[in-house]
């Protein structure tokens, strides 16, 4: 079967109608998902920006307020150089203005004086410092020193606030003379702190962490919500110190913080004076899963919904394209199935909604109604056909061909059970004689009555059919001794006999039956069937209305039948035919007026055959076409012969049913008379009164034309045959010839002479003449004179002869006939 190629989705091409669906609204769904997660994304990049945007504005804004806090210390610092205290070194002074200034000051932890040499003069700090402490290491002192400008030095923990070590960032600036010389310097302590406390205020989300380091990259403050970071004093994640060394100021970048976590930075660099090293990098960052944690919230609910929406589209689309479209589909496809494996009536039961599958339905159910319209029609035709081609259509009856089949079949079965069974060949005795005289209506509804009793006199599993014309052949099942199948044969014969009415007429009929055993006559069904065919030839020629039991002397007769075919083909060419003649005697004179040629056949090996066994070969195998043809020729040439030689006599020649049927017969015989010179009122044809009984209207056709030709026309064996004399009147006929069975008890069956009287009135009042035959005894010459019979033929006169013996009879009978005669006139 062919496959659509569907390359496109290999992998769904053998998927339900229920998995593509989901599999489409899975599909479908994507754009959705798509859509959705672009939002999202854009939504998380936004925020990430935004977030971005927020520790750098945060760094700015802490960056912006240390420096003005610085910017304050440097202006107090200046201000302070001015103090004459100050720049008097005056220790009670200095500190005084110092204390006081530091109470002010919430950003710086000590305000101090130290001279050029690093001794501290005086602190803002209430206690006073060791005496060992001095400043001379410190970065701030000797930078200021140097460059004589406001500097910072490095972190520390401050050494004044022992109590509670604070980290802390130190400014210095130089106390100039009037030589711009330093003096002193002047030096405040920055709480880093300060950076927490300005950290705070920006408030910033939960986990933000502010982070200072130096420039080598030591934290020096680290704060979040959380406090103060123990990291402090440790070396600065190396992947975050490239702002350090980048050419930006400030700026944003995200990376992975020191705790671990992805973090969005933010970062400035401070210089307290342009192209100095920076004395200060700040960076803030917030953990970017806190940036983004709105983001990431709304794409998990929105996964969710998804999910879950999905879900119930899945379901829903489960249930909803179960009921609409899988469960019709079904419905179709089941009906399909069922109109494949050839249940026609199977519909799908579908609504027909003006939708695809219910357009589909309709179209479904309506190619499956015309398809089962036209299985049935071409069943009919089939069957129709069959019934044709296996059925007679007049009797309704098997034919021959289903004859040859249950033939098979049965001896099949036979094989298999180890049985027998008989076939009987039927023909209906004189049925063309009864089809001709009371027409083929009354024929066919004989043959129906026939066939109707056939039937119900068998069993139902016997077989009975019409072999055509008036044969019928009947299968007896299981049955192997011939006296079993005599009873039922037997029955068949007695259902034919009983009387019919056909047309308003009774009828007795009867049957002829020939029967053969399988498997005891024959292992094959041809020969079975030639065997019923021998025993049925035989019923028949035993006069019919019998039966006969097929044996192997039956074939041998047959065989008899068959090799004398064979042998008359070649007598004509071999000479072996010849004609004799019986004289025809006038009962008028008792002169012989004519002669009837009578056929003769002497095989050199099987020798003398008489016309009686040998003619109805002839005819059955045609060959008395070309024989008859010589017969007419031969007796024709020897009337003609005779004629020359002074003996002038009538010739009657026989001729078959066969050769009147022929169309040539007219032909020949007008060739005949010319070729030979006869005088065709001298040549009698004789038609036996079967002839004449088997389609009327055409013989009396042939009839007017051998008339035409001036032949005379006889007929032979008058009375025997079922001639109506109604049609006899219209006949063309001469002659009428009394059957030699009603001469012969003449004189003792009162009938038969009454007969012979009747046929003698009739032909006298049609204007024809009658001849008697067979006339053996003087008694029957006797009574034919008396009744009036013109002509006689028979042993009594003389018998058939040779053509040579002819001249003498006929001189000799009428020589002495015409003595007898004279004489008793004298
Ligand atoms: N018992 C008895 N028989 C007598 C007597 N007189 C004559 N017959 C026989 O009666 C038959 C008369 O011929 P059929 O009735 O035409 O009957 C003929 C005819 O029907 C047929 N037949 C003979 N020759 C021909 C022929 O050339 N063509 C055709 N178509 N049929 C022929 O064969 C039949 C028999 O012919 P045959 O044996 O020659 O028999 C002849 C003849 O020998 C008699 O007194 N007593």
């Amino acid at each position: 079967m062919h496959e659509p190629s569907g390359a496109a989705m290999p992998l769904f091409r053998n998927a339900s109608i229920r998995s593509k669906l989901l599999a489409i609204m899975l599909v479908c769904s994507v754009p959705v998902l798509f859509v959705v997660t672009y939002f999202i994304v854009n939504q998380y990049l936004d925020k990430r920006k935004q977030s971005e945007r927020e520790v750098l504005s945060a760094v700015q804004s802490i960056a912006f307020e240390h420096v003005a806090q610085v910017e304050g210390i440097r202006s107090l610092l200046i201000a302070l150089s001015q103090y004459p205290d100050i720049r008097l070194k005056d220790q009670a002074g200095c500190s005084r203005i110092l204390n006081l200034i530091l109470e002010k000051s919430p950003t710086s932890l000590n305000v101090g004086l130290a001279d050029t040499s690093g001794k501290i003069v005086a602190t803002g700090l209430k206690q006073p410092l060791p005496i060992k402490y001095r400043v001379d290491d410190r970065k701030y002192f000797r930078e200021a020193l140097r460059t004589g400008k406001f500097s910072a030095g490095e972190y520390t923990v401050s050494r004044a606030a022992l109590k509670k070590p604070t980290p802390t960032l130190h400014f210095a600036l130089p106390v100039l003379g009037h030589e711009g010389k330093p003096e002193a310097v002047l030096y405040a302590a920055y709480d880093l702190n300060s950076f927490g406390r300005i950290f705070d205020a920006q408030g910033l989300p939960t986990g933000a962490i502010i982070n200072l380091t130096d420039h080598r990259g030591t934290v020096l403050y680290r704060y979040s919500r959380l406090g103060v970071s123990d990291l402090v004093g440790t070396s600065d994640h190396p992947d975050l110190r490239q702002h350090m060394t980048g050419p930006a100021e400030e700026g944003v970048l995200t990376g992975i913080g020191m705790d671990g976590a992805k973090r969005h930075f933010g970062f400035k660099r401070l210089r307290l004076n342009p192209g100095e090293t920076p004395y200060l990098y700040i960076r803030v960052s917030i953990p970017e899963q806190v940036a983004t944690s709105n983001t990431r919230k709304a794409f998990l609910i929105s996964l969710a919904v998804f999910s879950v929406a999905a879900v119930i589209t899945y379901f829903l689309t489960r249930i909803i394209a179960g009921h609409y479209i899988v469960r019709p589909v079904r419905r179709l496809v089941n009906a399909s199935k069922s109109v494949q494996d050839g249940d026609l009536t199977a519909r799908s039961g579908l609504p027909y909604s003006s939708d695809e599958l219910g357009q589909l339905a309709r179209s479904f159910d309506e190619m499956a109604a015309s398809l089962d319209q036209r299985i049935r029609q071409i069943s009919q035709a089939e069957s129709e056909k069959h019934r044709l081609a296996f059925y007679d259509p007049l009797t309704e009856l098997p034919n021959r061909r289903l004859l040859r089949d249950r033939l098979q079949i049965a001896m099949l079965r036979s094989r298999r059970q180890s049985t027998g069974f008989a076939l009987a060949y039927l023909d209906i005795d004189n049925f063309k004689h009864i089809n001709d005289s009371l027409g083929h209506s009354a024929g066919d509804q004989l043959l129906k009555i026939v066939a109707g009793r056939y039937q119900a006199a068998l069993r139902e599993d016997d077989f009975v059919c019409r072999l055509g014309g008036d044969e019928f052949a009947v299968i007896l099942h299981d049955i192997q001794q011939e006296s079993a199948a005599s009873t039922v044969i037997q029955k068949l014969l007695e259902a034919t006999c009983a009387p019919m009415v056909i047309e308003g007429r009774e009828l007795l009929i009867t049957a002829s039956i020939g029967v053969a055993f399988y498997p005891k006559d024959a292992e094959d069904t041809a020969t079975l069937e030639k065997d019923a065919d021998i025993a049925l030839y035989h019923a028949k020629d035993e006069g019919k209305n019998t039966f006969r039991m097929f044996c192997e002397e039956l074939t041998r007769s047959s065989r008899e039948r068959i090799n004398l075919i064979h042998a008359l083909q070649h007598a004509l060419d071999r000479n072996e035919l010849c004609l004799h003649y019986q004289p025809k005697i006038d009962n008028a004179n008792g002169k012989v007026t004519g002669v009837e040629a009578l056929l003769r056949w002497t095989s050199p090996e099987v020798g003398s055959i008489p016309p009686d066994r040998f003619i109805p070969l002839a005819e059955e195998s045609r060959l008395i076409i070309p024989i008859g043809e010589w017969v007419v020729r031969t007796a024709c040439s020897q009337q003609v012969a005779w004629k020359r030689a002074g003996c002038d006599l009538s010739m009657a020649v026989n001729i078959s049913a066969v050769q009147l049927k022929s169309p040539e017969l007219i032909q020949t015989i007008q060739r005949i008379i010319e070729e030979t010179g006869i005088e065709p009122e001298q040549l009698e044809l004789e038609l036996t009164e079967s002839c004449l009984v088997d389609r009327p209207d055409e013989v009396i056709k042939v009839l007017e034309k051998l008339r035409a030709l001036r032949c005379s026309i006889a007929i032979d064996d008058f009375g025997t045959g079922y001639s109506s004399l109604s049609y006899l009147k219209n006949f063309p006929v001469t002659v009428l010839k009394i059957d030699r069975s009603f001469v012969k008890d003449l004189t003792s069956s009162s009938s038969d002479r009454a007969i012979a009287q009747s046929v003698v009135n009739l032909a006298n009042n049609l204007d024809m003449v009658t001849v008697a035959e067979g006339v053996e005894h003087q008694h029957q010459q006797a009574v034919l004179e008396e009744i009036g019979c013109n002509f006689v033929q028979g042993f009594l006169h003389c018998e058939p002869v040779p053509p040579e013996e002819i001249p003498d009879i006929v001189r000799a009978r009428n020589g002495e006939e015409e003595r007898v005669r004279k004489a008793s006139i004298n």
